[in-house]
């Protein structure tokens, strides 16, 4: 045992259910778990393949380098998630407490008067009806989006440098970030902007439709808008007038992500007979979710394989932001940060060569991994469809073993093994700059769509020399949301914080060894990386 006293049985002695939630970028799907926290029940809405009619294509509509997704089909989806979940059997009555997470950085813009709906949703009707004319901006700017760069460089610039902004908010200014995305709209639709009551982020938006008010934003999501300053934990002042007026008012105080931010609205409880009293614990971001949801340790590396690719760790004492990569405040942990790589070029790249070369179909594509060796026979590939965050660069580059250029490999094969190395390596490379070293008795936690893979799971395990751990159900990032809401309640029946290790203790999720390295194969790769870390820098010098 733990120590810690059983106080979820205290406040709850019949059936305890906790709801997990994720907004991410090309789904909506949730967990639910019980007392245990074993999972119970799954559910997944697709936006492309479920909404249709909102026309996305992975979630997101492009036009150029802006990347937004319609803010009512997310609210359709929870409409029909909810439904979904209904016809599992799950009685709503049981769950004691909600979290969810979002894609981070995203924004939604509730218009003026949308609370006051929000507060009186009619329970026989649905939220997306209802909801539909809430929003200022009707498409919301997310994560994939590239097109704020003069405002990144504005903000570096008057702050002192790309350094400086790191030593304040946790990374650099990077044009996902939310600051400057609310600073594009105000620039090119200013009346939007002042028609707008309360900014949320994907996160904090999802929360508030549970909560029927707006909920403010947790600290760890908060750290992905360069706007907080991350050892106060406050918004920077500063930063906040440099990207609009009036910003601290439309934001709100940031909370500690452990937060009990109040009961469930009453839309839910007449609507699907949930108890008045079930709590609804502050939303996060996608990656801190997964954090959670992974139990990670110190020492231990997460590597998330969804749309995007992340690469995540926790980090004790102070942070020590640098140029590449981001610190944000831990999730869990009010005193301990988590520092994330993210590379944007992650699932849809290998769906496109999948779907060019291997007949759409990941079979085919393992086959194609599985007949090509270790080292791919000298041949190189980068595959940046879209602008790369990590590093920042856009095209695709092809090397033969001599680290000439040239324009196509001769076999399917060599590209599909050269696409998963290619970026199998940078994320290696990119990890040990920010001070992580791989090795054999280093663990390698996956999750994320891509990591039901267990082909491209062998090349991590070559790649990062490490032995690769999942979880039973690859969605962490909802796992986490349902940990984080069972801890947000019983930290609140607490008189003191319960840290969130000593919490799961006694409730750790299952982890399965599933790949080992194979000794030559990681000798192999550790000369590949140096190699790779060479050709991204001329590239780069190239550009
Ligand atoms: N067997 C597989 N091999 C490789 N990739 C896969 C496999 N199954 C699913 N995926 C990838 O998983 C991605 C979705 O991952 P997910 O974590 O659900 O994304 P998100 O949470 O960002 O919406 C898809 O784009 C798909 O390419
Ligand atoms: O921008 C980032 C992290 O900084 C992305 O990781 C988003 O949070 C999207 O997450 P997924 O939908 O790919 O999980």
């Amino acid at each position: 045992m733990s120590g810690v006293p059983d106080i979820l049985a205290e406040v709850a002695p019949r059936r305890s259910y906790f709801l997990g939630l994720d907004f991410s970028t090309q789904q909506l799907k949730a967990v639910v778990v019980d007392e245990k926290l074993k999972v119970l029940h799954e559910a997944a809405v697709n936006f492309d393949r479920n909404l249709p009619e909102y026309r996305t294509n992975g979630g997101v509509k492009k036009n150029g380098s802006s990347i937004t997704a319609p803010t009512v089909m997310w609210v359709k989806a929870l409409d029909l998630l909810m439904d979904q979940l209904k016809i599992t059997g799950l009685d709503f009555q049981d769950i004691s407490a909600i979290s969810g997470a979002g894609q981070q950085h995203g924004s939604v813009y509730w218009r003026k008067g949308a609370e006051k709906v929000l507060s009186t949703l009619d329970p026989t009707k649905f939220l997306f009806l209802q909801l539909a004319n809430c929003f200022s901006v009707q498409d919301s700017p997310v994560w994939m989006d590239s097109s704020t760069q003069s405002y990144c460089e504005t903000m570096e610039k008057k702050l002192g440098g790309p350094q400086k902004l790191a030593d304040l908010t946790g990374s650099r200014a990077y044009e996902r970030f939310t600051g400057h995305q609310i600073a594009k709209i105000l620039t090119e639709k200013a009346e939007l902007y002042f028609n707008t009551e309360r900014i949320s982020l994907v996160s904090s938006f999802g929360c508030s439709i549970f909560l029927g008010s707006y909920s403010p934003i947790d600290w760890s999501d908060a750290s992905g808008m360069n706007l907080l300053d991350i050892n106060s934990k406050e918004w920077d002042s500063q930063c906040l007038h440099m990207c609009a007026p009036d910003l601290k008012e439309k934001l709100d105080k940031p909370v500690v992500a452990h937060t009990c931010l109040g009961p469930i609205s009453s839309y839910f409880v007449e609507r699907y007979s949930f108890d008045p009293s079930c709590q609804v614990v502050a939303f996060t971001g996608d990656n801190p979710a997964s954090l959670a949801g992974m139990c990670l340790e110190a020492g231990d590396i997460a590597i998330s394989l969804g749309t995007s690719d992340t690469v995540f760790l926790w980090l004790s004492g102070n942070p020590t932001p640098s140029l590449e990569g981001h610190v944000f405040c831990n999730p869990v942990d009010p005193q301990a940060y988590m520092a994330l790589l993210c590379f944007k070029n992650g699932s849809l790249t290998r769906e496109r060569i999948r779907n060019v070369y291997a007949n759409r179909s990941w079979d085919q594509f393992d086959a194609l991994l599985n007949c090509t060796p270790p080292g791919n026979y000298g041949y190189v590939g980068m595959f940046f469809d879209e602008q790369e965050i990590t590093p920042k660069i856009q095209g695709t580059f092809r090397f033969d073993p001599s680290d000439q250029r040239i324009d196509a490999f001769e076999e399917a094969a060599t590209e599909v093994r050269a696409v998963i190395e290619g970026q199998l390596l940078a994320k290696r490379v990119h990890a040990e700059r920010l001070g992580f070293r791989t090795g054999e008795s280093c663990r390698v936690f996956v999750t994320g769509g891509a990591s039901n893979n267990k082909s491209i799971l062998q090349v991590l395990s070559d790649v990062f020399n490490a032995h690769i751990y999942t979880q039973d159900t690859t969605n962490s990032t909802c796992l986490g949301s349902a940990y984080r809401a069972a801890h947000g309640l019983a930290v609140k029946q607490s008189d003191a914080f319960i840290p969130f290790n000593e919490f799961m203790a006694d409730r750790r999720p299952n982890f399965t060894l599933l790949c080992s390295p194979r000794v030559e194969a990681a000798k192999l790769y550790d000369s590949m990386a140096a190699r790779y870390a060479t050709l991204e820098s001329s590239v780069l010098t190239q550009l």
